[in-house]
C-alpha cells in the first residue's frame, strides 16, 4: 500500500513540474535509463526529482533538436507515467474502496470492540469494586492477623517455653512411647492371633455349617427312622396282639388236651384196674382148671382102679361116669371161659398199650404245647419290651425333631379363593418350586415388589385338613408325652384361622385340628390302656373379649353373666397365675374331667355357640375374641409307676384388621381396638424375645401373659399364620407374613417333660 500510495504523490508533484516548466523540458537531457523507469511499476517521488534535476543540468548541454526529440521521448514517457498514474489511481481507487469496506468492517469491530470493551470495563469496575472491596477486607485480616501475629508471638513465645516443657514431656512421652510400640508390637501380635483365631472360626463356622448340613440330613433320616420305626412299631404292635390271641387260643388247646390227658390217664388207670382183675380171675380160672384137671385125673385113675376092680357095684360106676363127664363139662366151660377171659385179656392189653401209647405222645404234644407257650411268652415280653423301648425311641426321635426344628415353629396356610373374591386378578401369592425350598417357601407381590419367606411348612390352598392335621399330630403325642403344648392361629380376619382350628361343624372330611387333636388323644388312651397306661383329661375353654376373660363352659355361665360382661360392668374377674412349674391357672374357671371325645365335642359345641362372633365387611362369622382351649392330661403307667403330666393348648386369635378397610364403628371398633391391641403386645412380646431383651412385656395384655409359658418358657410351640390369597389383601398379608417370620426366628426355652415316678395318683390341679 505504502508502493502504491507513493506514486501518487510523485505523479502529482511531476505534473505541476511538467505544467509549470514547460520551457525546461526542452533543455534537460532524458536520463538514459528513462524508458525503463517508466516501464516499471515502481517510481518513486525521489526518481522523479532525480529527472528533474538531471533536465536542468542537461539543459544547456543539448541543442533544440535534440531537446525536441528529448521532449518527445520525454513526453512519452510521461504519457506512459501518466496511463500508469490512472492504473495506479484505478488501482488506488480499487483499494480505496476495499479500505472503506475493511475501515467499515474494522469501526463495526471497533464498535463491538468498544462495546465488549465497555462491558468488560464494568466488569473490571466490579471485579474492582470487588478487589477493593476484598482490599479492604484483606487489610482488616491483615490488621486482624496483625494482632494475631502479636498474639503469636506472645504465644510463639509461651510455646518456646512449653516446647521446653514439652521436650521434657517427650523425653517421658519417647519413653511411653516404646511402650507403646511394645504394646502395639503385642497388640499385632494379639491381633495375629485373633485373626489366626478369625480364621479359625471361620473354619470353624464352615465345619459347624456342614456339621449343620449334616444334622440337617441326619433329621431327615432320623425322620425316616422315625416313620420306619413308627411303622415297625404298628406291626410290633399288630404281631403283638395277633401273637396274644395265638397265646390265648394256645392256652385253651393246651387246657382241653390237658382235659383230655387227664381223662385217657382216668381211663388208663381203670383200664389197669380191669386187667388186674382180669389177670387175677384169669390165675383163679387157670389154678380152678388145674384142680380140676388134677381131679379128673384122679378120677380117671380112680375108674381105671374101677375097673380093675370090678367089685363096685355099677351104680357107684355110673355115678363115677356122670362126676367125671360133669367134670369134664365144667373142665370144657372153664376152658372155654379161660380162652374169652384170655381174649379179653389181649384186648385190654392191647387197649392198655394204645391208652399208654396215646398218652405218652399225648404227654409228647403236651410238652411241645408247653414249650410253645413259654417260647410265645418270651416272644410277649420280647415284643412288649420291643414296643416299649420303640416308643422310647421314637419319643426320644420325636423331641430332638423338635429340638433341631426349633420349639417354636411356624406354619403358613394359604385358604382358597372364596366365592366373590376376584381370581381373574394377577396371582398375589406364589411358591417356589427349587427343592430348597418346597413346600417351606411362599412369595407374595406388593406393589410390583417380590417378598420371599420360608417357614417349617407352607401349606397350599389345596392342602385338606387331614394334610394340615398330619403335621402337628406328634405335637399332640408330645401333650400325651407329658410336655406343654400350644398351637395357635394368626392372621388377618377371614384369612381361615377358624376353619384351620374348628373346621367346618358336621363334615367330617373339614373337621378342623382340635376335634381332630381330640380323636387322637382319645384313641392313644384307648391303645396305651393295653401297655398299663391309665389317663385323666381335664378340659377349660375360654376367651379373651375387649381384655376381659369369659368362661365359656356350662357350669360358671349363665345369661345374666354375659349381659354383664357384655355391659362393660360387673363381669367375674379371672386372674391369671403361672406356678414355679410353668403351669397357667385361671381363677375361677371352669374344668370340666372328660373321658371320650363325645363329651369334649358336645363342650366344644356349648363353647362355640357362646363365643362372641360377630359380621365384619370382610367376614361373615368374624370371631371377635381370642378363643382358647386347654386340655390337661396325666397320666400312669401301672407297670412303672411312671407319672406324665401334659398340657395342649389350642388357640384361635381373634383376626387382625385395618380400620379403615373393616368399617367398623361404635362397639365393633372398640372390639377392632382391643384386638388390635393385643395382637400388637403379641408382636411386641415376640421381637422382644427374637432380640433376647431381658425385659419382654407379657404383662401388656391378658394374651400374652395367659401365653407366657408358651412363648418363653419350655413348651412346644407351632404358630399358623394364616393368609387369604386375594390380592386386595396383599398388604395385610405382607404384615402377618413379616410377624411369622419374626416368629420363626425367636428362640425359646427348651420343652421340659412334665413326669415324675410317684407311685401314689394326684389330682390335676384345676384353674
Ligand atoms: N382352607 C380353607 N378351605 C376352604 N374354605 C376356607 C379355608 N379357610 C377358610 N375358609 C373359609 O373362609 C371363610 C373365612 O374363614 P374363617 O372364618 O376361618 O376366618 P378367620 O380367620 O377365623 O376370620 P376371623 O378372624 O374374622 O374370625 C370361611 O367361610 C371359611 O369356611
Amino acid at each position: 500500500m505504502v508502493g502504491t500510495a507513493t506514486p501518487r504523490r510523485g505523479s502529482q508533484q511531476g505534473l505541476s513540474v511538467a505544467n509549470g516548466g514547460q520551457d525546461l523540458c526542452p533543455d534537460s537531457a532524458p536520463p538514459s535509463n528513462a524508458g525503463s523507469e517508466c516501464g516499471g511499476i515502481e517510481f518513486s517521488r525521489e526518481d522523479v526529482d532525480a529527472l528533474l534535476s538531471e533536465k536542468i543540468k542537461a539543459k544547456n548541454k543539448f541543442n533544440y533538436k535534440e531537446r525536441c526529440e528529448n521532449m518527445v521521448e520525454y513526453i512519452k514517457r510521461l504519457r506512459l507515467c501518466l496511463r500508469w498514474f490512472q492504473e495506479v489511481e484505478a488501482s488506488y481507487m480499487n483499494e480505496h474502496e476495499r479500505l472503506t469496506i475493511s475501515l467499515e468492517i474494522a469501526e463495526r469491530r471497533l464498535a463491538e470492540i468498544e462495546f465488549s470493551s465497555r462491558i468488560k470495563e464494568e466488569e473490571l469496575s466490579s471485579i474492582v469494586a470487588e478487589l477493593s472491596e476484598n482490599l479492604s477486607s484483606i487489610q482488616e485480616k491483615l490488621l486482624r492477623e496483625q494482632e494475631d501475629k502479636k498474639v503469636a508471638l506472645d504465644s510463639l513465645v509461651k510455646e518456646r517455653e512449653g516446647r521446653l516443657s514439652s521436650e521434657k514431656s517427650e523425653a517421658s512421652l519417647s519413653q511411653e512411647l516404646s511402650k507403646a510400640q511394645l504394646e502395639l508390637s503385642s497388640a499385632n501380635e494379639r491381633m495375629s492371633s485373633i485373626n489366626d483365631m478369625y480364621k479359625r472360626l471361620q473354619e470353624y463356622n464352615s465345619s459347624l455349617q456342614q456339621y449343620n448340613c449334616k444334622l440337617q440330613s441326619d433329621l431327615n433320616t432320623t425322620s425316616e427312622s422315625l416313620q420306619s420305626l413308627e411303622k415297625e412299631k404298628a406291626t410290633l404292635v399288630e404281631n403283638f396282639s395277633h401273637l396274644r390271641g395265638q397265646h390265648s387260643s394256645l392256652q385253651e388247646q393246651f387246657s382241653t388236651i390237658k382235659v383230655s390227658y387227664e381223662d385217657a390217664s382216668k381211663k388208663k388207670d381203670l383200664l389197669d384196674n380191669e386187667v388186674q382183675c382180669l389177670r387175677g380171675d384169669l390165675q383163679h380160672v387157670r389154678e380152678e382148671r388145674d384142680k380140676n384137671r388134677e381131679q379128673v385125673e384122679a378120677l380117671t385113675t380112680e375108674v381105671v382102679k374101677y375097673k380093675e376092680y370090678t367089685g363096685r357095684s355099677i351104680a357107684e360106676l355110673d355115678n363115677l361116669t356122670l362126676k367125671s363127664k360133669d367134670l369134664e363139662v365144667r373142665c370144657l366151660s372153664q376152658c372155654e371161659q379161660i380162652r374169652t377171659l384170655q381174649d379179653k385179656l389181649t384186648i385190654a392189653e392191647t387197649r392198655v398199650e394204645e391208652y399208654s401209647i396215646s398218652s405218652v405222645e399225648t404227654q409228647a404234644a403236651c410238652e411241645e404245647q408247653r414249650k410253645l407257650i413259654n417260647d410265645l411268652q418270651t416272644r410277649l415280653t420280647n415284643a412288649e419290651s420291643k414296643v416299649i423301648e420303640g416308643e422310647k425311641l421314637r419319643k426320644k426321635l420325636h423331641n430332638t425333631i423338635l429340638e433341631l426344628k426349633g420349639n417354636i415353629r411356624v406354619f403358613c396356610r394359604v385358604r382358597p379363593l372364596l366365592p366373590g373374591e376376584n381370581s381373574s386378578e394377577d396371582k398375589s401369592i406364589s411358591y417356589p418350586t427349587s427343592m430348597e425350598f418346597l413346600g417351606r417357601g411362599v412369595e407374595l407381590v406388593q406393589n410390583g415388589q417380590k417378598h420371599s419367606f420360608t417357614f417349617d411348612k407352607v401349606f397350599m390352598p389345596e392342602a385338606s385338613q387331614d394334610d394340615v392335621f398330619v403335621e402337628i399330630s406328634q405335637l399332640v403325642q408330645s401333650a400325651l408325652d407329658g410336655y406343654k403344648v400350644c398351637v395357635f392361629a394368626y392372621g388377618q380376619t377371614g384369612s381361615g384361622k377358624t376353619y384351620t382350628m374348628m373346621g367346618k361343624p358336621g363334615i367330617p372330611e373339614e373337621q378342623g385340628l382340635i376335634p381332630r387333636c381330640l380323636e387322637q388323644i382319645f384313641q392313644t388312651k384307648q391303645s396305651h390302656q393295653s401297655q398299663g397306661w391309665r389317663y385323666e383329661m381335664q378340659v377349660s375353654m375360654l376367651e379373651i373379649y375387649n381384655e376381659m376373660i369369659r368362661d365359656l363352659l356350662p357350669s360358671n355361665r349363665s345369661n345374666g353373666d354375659v349381659a354383664r360382661i357384655e355391659n362393660g360392668s360387673a363381669a367375674k374377674q379371672y386372674v391369671i397365675k403361672h406356678d414355679p412349674n410353668g403351669n397357667t391357672h385361671v381363677s375361677d374357671l371352669t374344668v370340666v374331667d372328660v373321658c371320650s371325645k363325645r363329651e369334649v365335642s358336645y363342650l366344644l359345641k356349648h363353647a362355640s355357640h357362646s363365643r362372641l362372633v360377630g359380621k365384619t365387611q370382610m367376614n361373615e362369622e368374624s370371631s371377635r375374641s381370642h378363643f382358647v382351649f386347654t386340655m390337661r392330661i396325666s397320666g400312669i403307667s401301672e407297670s412303672t409307676g411312671q407319672q406324665i403330666h401334659g398340657v395342649l393348648n389350642l388357640i384361635d386369635l381373634a383376626g387382625s384388621e385395618r380400620l379403615s378397610k373393616s368399617g367398623s364403628t361404635g362397639d365393633r371398633l372398640k372390639e377392632t381396638q382391643s384386638i388390635n391391641k393385643s395382637l400388637s403386645s403379641l408382636c411386641d412380646v415376640i421381637f422382644a424375645l427374637a432380640k433376647k431383651e431381658e425385659y419382654v412385656p407379657y404383662r401388656n395384655s391378658k394374651l400374652t401373659y395367659l401365653l407366657q409359658p408358651c412363648l418363653g418358657g419350655d413348651s412346644k410351640t407351632l404358630m399358623f399364620v394364616n393368609i387369604s390369597p386375594d390380592s386386595s389383601s396383599s398388604g395385610e398379608s405382607l404384615c402377618s407374613l413379616r410377624f411369622a417370620a419374626r416368629v420363626n426366628a425367636c428362640e425359646i426355652g427348651v420343652p421340659r417333660r412334665n413326669m415324675s415316678t410317684r407311685s401314689s395318683e394326684s389330682r390335676l390341679s384345676s384353674g
